[in-house]
């Protein structure tokens, strides 16, 4: 399989407190990686590494065969990495076409007019919003506000999509449908790194997972396999107590 992502050693401090320490690993085109790990044990970091929102202390990220760990986010977003945010970031008093057609402009390919609008509307149609395009991203729900944050990060045609939490918060009917349509961006071919607390919907979506736990990797497998491991249920249950 041909490496989309590499990460190398890749370390993050904030002052005092390691948040991400010494980080390898690789994802391949095509493939749908979990990340898991307790409150605090450094995804989003990693993510926001990944993106370029935060700059890595030390270490290596290479895409495609090049080194980003220098670029700004536009860049990344040119470059072809599109995300999503654990609180949903939605531009209020624009509409969802608006909302969308900004993705369009980070992207990888610079489009504009009809021919963006045709594409943002492709897009939210995907995700099930065709019918609100006009309203104020504001009037929406909370789950079709995910949906817009992910019509937008679609917009840009990424090579790779990072989801931060995109299922959290959903009724489970929402979440149900939230799966299905994750599902269907990965069976069209998209290399996706998701990071959830949701078991089962890590089950269904990613065959593969790594855990963090403080700031470390501490498990890189099959799902399954992985969340058998002794270490994985001691870092997300607590040690067990001996009397
Ligand atoms: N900008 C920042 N400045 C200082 N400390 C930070 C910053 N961002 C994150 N941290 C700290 O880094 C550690 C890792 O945080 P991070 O948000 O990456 O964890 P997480 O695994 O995504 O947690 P959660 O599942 O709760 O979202 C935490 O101790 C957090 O308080």
């Amino acid at each position: 399989m041909t490496v989309l992502l590499q990460t190398e050693d890749l370390t993050k401090r904030f002052g005092g407190l390691t948040a991400v320490r010494g980080v390898s690993f690789t994802l391949s085109f095509g493939e749908v990686v979990g990340l898991l790990g307790p409150n605090g044990s450094g995804k989003t970091t990693l993510l926001n590494m990944i993106s370029g929102a935060h700059r890595a202390t030390s270490g290596q990220i290479n895409f495609e065969g090049h080194p980003i760990q220098n670029l700004r986010p536009d860049q990344i977003s040119k470059q072809g990495i599109a995300r999503t945010f654990q609180l949903v970031k939605v531009l209020p008093t624009m509409t969802v076409l608006e909302n969308t057609i900004c993705g369009l402009a980070f992207g990888s390919s610079r489009m504009w007019g009809a021919e963006a609008e045709g594409k943002a509307m492709e897009k939210l149609h995907q995700v099930g919003l065709a019918d609100k395009a006009k309203q104020p991203a504001a009037t929406l729900t909370y789950i079709d506000s995910k949906r817009l944050e992910l019509a937008r990060a679609l917009a840009a045609d990424p090579h790779l999509l990072l989801l931060d939490e995109w299922l959290s918060g959903l009724t489970p009917e929402e979440l149900q449908e939230g799966i299905k349509l994750i599902k269907s961006i990965r069976d069209a071919g998209a290399s996706i790194l998701i990071v959830e607390h949701i078991m089962s919907a890590i089950r269904e979506l990613c065959p593969r997972c790594i855990v963090m736990n403080a700031g470390e990797k501490i498990a890189d497998g099959l799902t399954g396999d992985v969340l058998q491991q002794q270490d994985v249920i001691e870092a997300y249950l607590g040690a067990p107590h001996h009397a």
